[in-house]
């Protein structure tokens, strides 16, 4: 059956069936719902957890697009559960998504963020080989580490040279601190799994694309801590920040919150993900960057610009004293290090999907902060005016 769909190329689409692992996650929720909001393929969605997908999982009204029988959840763990063979089978191409993530794991649980960045992998990369299935492969920006530039004198001219920073999949270098500064731990394991599935593409013929995601960020990123996820859990930045600003507290500045990053917003992003998913042709054997080269901003700045944008949404003034310093030891513990600056080249997705961003920072923080406000700021008011058992 066709969905009267046509790819880049003026094919028309067929329906296929996804089996997307890690798919109750901040992604793989808004990747789902565009999948069952705008196209009729399949998605038999995997993951321990499923509170991010509930809404798609209730029965669905009717029409073209109802998605009542296009999703199905498996809750299972894929680093012992035998049906993940059989899921795969099932489908056309497999997302893989599942991962530790957030940087407060990778210097404290080094040895699960290697076994669930590289070795839980494996399965997936041999049971896609195996039976001939494409395989979509989540993989990060933090593969590149650092950038040649931050290696120059600080008053180098040099250091105003894209050819020292910019990202470029085909070109940069992977350059990661020493064993000791265990945060390294995740991007190792991420580029030794990005360099097996190159390998069982050049020697046994899987169709594979891999995504380097540039710190996409937007509603239902991670937890607000002691709300829907642990009190002493240390999200990614955007959750740490929203939380501050939820409490009205100040941001907390690591290492005076001088790195760099580039955000999307995550709906840009699926965007991305699903021109690849729609046009294999363009999209097999590539590594695409997918961030938005035009919304770099220093953590700094990044805290100033949310302070700015939740008193506008929340309507509340902001405190004396928005923000202070931390130190990484402080903050992440021992093993901290960071990734100066994150530009991606973006010639190669341009070049293949025609894909752009479009979002600006303050647009997508006005959303996400909109959203974080509807969400929190009641269960936050209410966490805070209970009694501490004494
Ligand atoms: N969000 C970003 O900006 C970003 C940036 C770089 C890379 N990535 C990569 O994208 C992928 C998704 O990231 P995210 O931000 O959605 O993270 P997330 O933590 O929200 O989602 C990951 C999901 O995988 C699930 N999962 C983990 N281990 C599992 C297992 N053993 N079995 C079953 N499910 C398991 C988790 O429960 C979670 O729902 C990850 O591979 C991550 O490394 C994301
Ligand atoms: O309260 C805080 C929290 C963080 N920082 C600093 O912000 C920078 C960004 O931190 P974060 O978003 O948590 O993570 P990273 O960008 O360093 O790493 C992610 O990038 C992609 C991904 O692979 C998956 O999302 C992940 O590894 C950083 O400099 C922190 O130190 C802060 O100042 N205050």
């Amino acid at each position: 059956m066709a969905s009267g769909r046509v790819d880049l190329d003026g094919n028309p689409i067929k329906p296929i069936t996804i089996c997307m692992i890690g798919a109750g996650g901040f992604i793989g929720s808004h990747l789902c719902e565009k999948l069952m909001n705008e196209t009729p393929h399949r998605v038999l969605a995997v993951d321990v957890y499923n509170d991010k997908i509930k809404q798609l999982l209730e029965p669905s009204g009717s029409g073209e697009l109802s998605w009542a029988d296009r999703i199905q959840f498996h809750r299972l763990n894929i680093k012992n559960d035998s049906r993940l063979e059989g899921l795969i089978k099932m489908a056309d191409l497999t997302i893989n998504l599942a991962a530790i993530c957030t940087p407060a794991d990778y210097n404290t649980r080094p040895l699960d963020t290697i076994y669930s960045n590289f070795i839980d992998a494996l399965p997936v990369v041999k049971y896609c080989s195996e039976n001939s299935k494409r395989l979509i492969h989540f993989s990060t920006c933090e593969v590149y580490g650092k950038t040649i530039g931050c290696f120059l004198p600080k008053d180098s001219p040099l250091r105003q040279d894209p050819a020292y920073y910019v990202l470029k999949e085909d070109a940069s270098p992977c350059i990661f601190g020493p064993i000791e500064k265990q945060r390294w731990s995740y991007a190792c394991a991420k580029q030794l799994i990005e360099r097996l599935i190159y390998a069982e593409g050049a020697e046994n013929g899987l169709e594979f694309t891999i995504v380097r995601p540039f710190n996409w960020i937007g509603p239902r990123m991670d937890f607000i801590p002691g709300i829907d996820g642990p009190s002493e859990g240390v999200p990614r930045v955007l959750a740490c920040f929203s939380n501050n600003l939820l409490r009205r507290e100040p941001l907390k500045l690591v290492d005076g919150g001088q790195s760099q990053r580039t955000f999307i917003y995550i709906k840009d992003a699926i965007e991305a993900v699903l021109l690849m998913i729609e046009n294999p042709a363009r999209a097999n054997g590539q590594i695409f960057n997918v961030g938005n080269p035009n919304n770099e901003v220093t953590v700094r700045q990044l805290a100033e610009m949310m302070t700015q944008v939740y008193s506008k949404v929340s309507g509340e003034s902001s405190i004396e004293t928005p923000s202070v310093d931390v130190s990484s030891k402080e903050f992440y513990g021992e093993g901290y290090d960071d990734s100066d600056k994150r530009i991606p080249d973006m010639t190669i997705i341009n070049r293949q999907l025609g894909w752009n961003p479009k979002t600006s920072l303050w647009d997508l923080l006005e959303s996400t902060l909109t959203y974080q406000h509807r969400t929190y700021a009641e269960a936050i008011k209410k966490a805070i005016s209970k009694p501490v058992a004494s």
